[in-house]
Formats: C-alpha cells, sequence, structure tokens
C-alpha cells in the first residue's frame, strides 16, 4: 500500500522554540555597540533627506491610512483589492483568512491612501484570538479612517453591534459605513440596510462621517468610496514611492497565497488550524537574466497529525493542486516564474502555544 505521505515529507516535525534568551542579550549587546560609535563620523546621515521629503508632492496634497473593519466576509480585502486594483490581498469564502495586516495603496495626483487590512474582532477563545484582537484595535487607533463594512445581503446583528460598540471605544478615528456586496439585493433592501447602518449608529454614539454603498464586484461606487476617503485624510505628502502597491513583504504576501490555496475545499476548523511560513525565498543563482526563477521554500503548518493527511490527499494530490494554484497566483503577482517547495507540518496545538505563535509570526 503507498504511503500517503512519501513523495511530500517522510517525517512529522515539531517546531522548536529557536529564539532564546540568549539571541536577546546579543542583540542588546550590539546596541550598545552602536552608542559608543555615536561620535564616529561613519554615521554621518547630513546628505539624506527626512522621511517624507523624498516625494515632493503638489499645494494640497493628502496622504493616510484607512482601515476596513467589518464581520468575516464583509468583503473587506475585495474592497482593498478593487481600491488598489491589483490582488494583492487574500479574498476567499472561508471567514477569517485574513491574518496580516497588509497594506494596499492608492496612488492618484491629489493623493495617496494608505490601506490596512486588519483581522476581523472576534470573541477569542485562544491566545491566538486575543493577539488578534490587540493588533485590530491598535490599527485602529493609528488610523485615520476605520470603514466598517456592513455586506447588504445580510441583516446587521450582535456581531456588527459588537464591533461597531468596540470601536466607539477608540476615540479621535473618524468613522465611515459602507454598505458593501450592493449587487446582491433590490434597491428597497438597499434602503432598509442603510437606514439600519444610520439606526445602528445612534444607537452606539457613533457619528457616521459618510455612509457609502459599493459593489466592490460589480466596480459598482468604488471611485465615489475612494473620494470620500481620500477627502478625510489630512494634507501632507505622499508616504510611499509612486508605484509601490504594497509594502507588505513579499514573503509575507507569498505566504497568505499559499494559504488561500490551501483553504479551497477545507471546512470546518481546519482553516483556523492552518498557518504558513515562507522559511526562504531567493532567485535562483546562475539563471540567464531573461529566464529568472524565484526559489520558495515554504512550511504548511497544521495543529494535528490527521489534518496533515487531509492536506497532502491521495499520494500527495491535493498537497500539490494547493502547490500549483498558489504558485501560479504567486507569479501572477510578482511577475516571475517561481519554483515552489511546499511541505507539511505539524506544530502541536500551535494556537494555545504562545512559544509556538511567536514562531509563527504573531
Ligand atoms: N457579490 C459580491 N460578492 C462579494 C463582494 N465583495 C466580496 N464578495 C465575496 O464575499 C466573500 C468574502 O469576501 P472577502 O473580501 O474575502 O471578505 P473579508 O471581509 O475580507 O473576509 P475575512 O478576511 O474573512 O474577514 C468572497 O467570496 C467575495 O468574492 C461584492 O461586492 N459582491
Amino acid at each position: 500500500m503507498a504511503d500517503h505521505d512519501e513523495p511530500i515529507s517522510k517525517d512529522v516535525e515539531y517546531l522548536e522554540d529557536d529564539v532564546d534568551l540568549e539571541d536577546l542579550e546579543d542583540l542588546e549587546d550590539d546596541e550598545d555597540d552602536l552608542d559608543e560609535n555615536d561620535d564616529d563620523d561613519e554615521f554621518d546621515l547630513s546628505g539624506v533627506a527626512p522621511a517624507g521629503a523624498f516625494y515632493s508632492a503638489p499645494e494640497g496634497f493628502r496622504s493616510g491610512f484607512a482601515s476596513f473593519v467589518g464581520r468575516p466576509n464583509a468583503g473587506k480585502s475585495t474592497l482593498t483589492n478593487a481600491l488598489v486594483g491589483q490582488k494583492i490581498v487574500i479574498t476567499s469564502s472561508k471567514p477569517q483568512t485574513t491574518r496580516n495586516v497588509v497594506r494596499g495603496i492608492v496612488h492618484r495626483d491629489d493623493a495617496q491612501l494608505i490601506l490596512v487590512d486588519t483581522p476581523g474582532l472576534h470573541r477569542p477563545r485562544t491566545l491566538l484570538g486575543e493577539r488578534l484582537n490587540d493588533l485590530v484595535r491598535t490599527t485602529w487607533a493609528e488610523v485615520d479612517v476605520v470603514a466598517v463594512c456592513f455586506p447588504a445581503n445580510e441583516k446587521i446583528g450582535p456581531g456588527d453591534r459588537f464591533l461597531v460598540t468596540e470601536l466607539a471605544k477608540v476615540r479621535r478615528t473618524v468613522r465611515i459605513a459602507v454598505a458593501t456586496k450592493t449587487d446582491l439585493v433590490t434597491p428597497e433592501q438597499l434602503a432598509t440596510h442603510l437606514m439600519d447602518i444610520a439606526a445602528l449608529g445612534e444607537e452606539t454614539s457613533t457619528e457616521w462621517a459618510e455612509i457609502v454603498p459599493v459593489s466592490a464586484v460589480a466596480g459598482d461606487q468604488v471611485g465615489l468610496l475612494a473620494d470620500l476617503l481620500v477627502a478625510l485624510m489630512p494634507e501632507g505628502p505622499p508616504l510611499y514611492p509612486d508605484g509601490d502597491l504594497t509594502d507588505a513583504p513579499e514573503e509575507a504576501l507569498a505566504a497568505d497565497l499559499i494559504r488561500e490555496a490551501a483553504l479551497e475545499g477545507v471546512r470546518d476548523e481546519l482553516p483556523h488550524s492552518i498557518a504558513v511560513v515562507v522559511e526562504e525565498m531567493g532567485l535562483r543563482e546562475g539563471r540567464p537574466d531573461d529566464k529568472p526563477l524565484l526559489d520558495i521554500v515554504a512550511n504548511l503548518y497544521v495543529e494535528r497529525d490527521s489534518q496533515k493527511g487531509i492536506m497532502i490527499g491521495h499520494k500527495g494530490s491535493r498537497l500539490r493542486a494547493v502547490g500549483t494554484a498558489a504558485r501560479t497566483q504567486i507569479e501572477a503577482l510578482l511577475g516571475t516564474p517561481v519554483y515552489l517547495d511546499l511541505q507539511v507540518k505539524i506544530a502541536k496545538d500551535w494556537q494555545r502555544d504562545p512559544r509556538q505563535l511567536r514562531k509563527l509570526g504573531f
């Protein structure tokens, strides 16, 4: 009988704690060394312009940060992609697949809008859940505008109320409401939805600076939403070079795309058990300039042996399909042919283990 694991990975590996105190102390020593060098001309920065001064801006230029929030599946990632005009944030029909804060950048003649895509806020059940909620609140306090997404095809419910109430605790940040997926409802249903959003605002003492209906899929009102967001940004120079679409490291984008591919067709608890870490990424040496090849070595972590079997599939068929789908997406994003070495590993109960969470980047 064939061993299903055979072509992919023979051994079951557990994560090791590879950050130890000694490493941290070494780092502190290095910082001391730098301090001692303060007088050295070697660190002369006089020729370097201050941050923001690299990019000149016309009068009245605006720049700032906006974050889309909302219940899982509300359409936040799809909207970010529609605004930026290129696929940079993973979208999936499974809830809560967006873990990283990935920014999309909208470049316009009059403004630069930096979109921060956060995970959904939810009642925490695990340590991971708590950390994610902290991350969300920190993001809310730092951005210029928080845009709460309410899918038009779903009734406003306790989850939305919880989120808007939590958001009300963050002072200063401007709030707007976005009614998403308007292509899925009739004008009458949309009108009711918009009134429900207004009522929720009153109930939670939230002042919506705008209430905007959009459909990212139909491309309806996406431009208007961009205009409204820009109008709410402070005046200031562009913060990123022209042409940058995201400042997330390419490793994180690749890891997201692998996770997205792995999530296709799996159910129940498994989506929450998957984490992807890109271990290595680099252009293969010795290739002709016109035929580059990007090598990516990635590990897909699950929590249990049974899940590993599901991920790998019969004779490795599922993992191969995931690898091919992910590779195609990464190639499209980065514009370089990719060789993807993908292995499935077990990190036992990683969602509940602080050491493992750190190792996996949370
Ligand atoms: N019909 C329609 N579907 C949409 C629209 N926007 C998003 N969707 C679909 O809704 C689902 C969820 O969209 P996402 O953008 O991944 O939602 P999200 O809010 O980022 O989800 P999480 O990351 O799980 O919080 C996907 O299947 C999208 O294709 C829209 O404007 N119209």
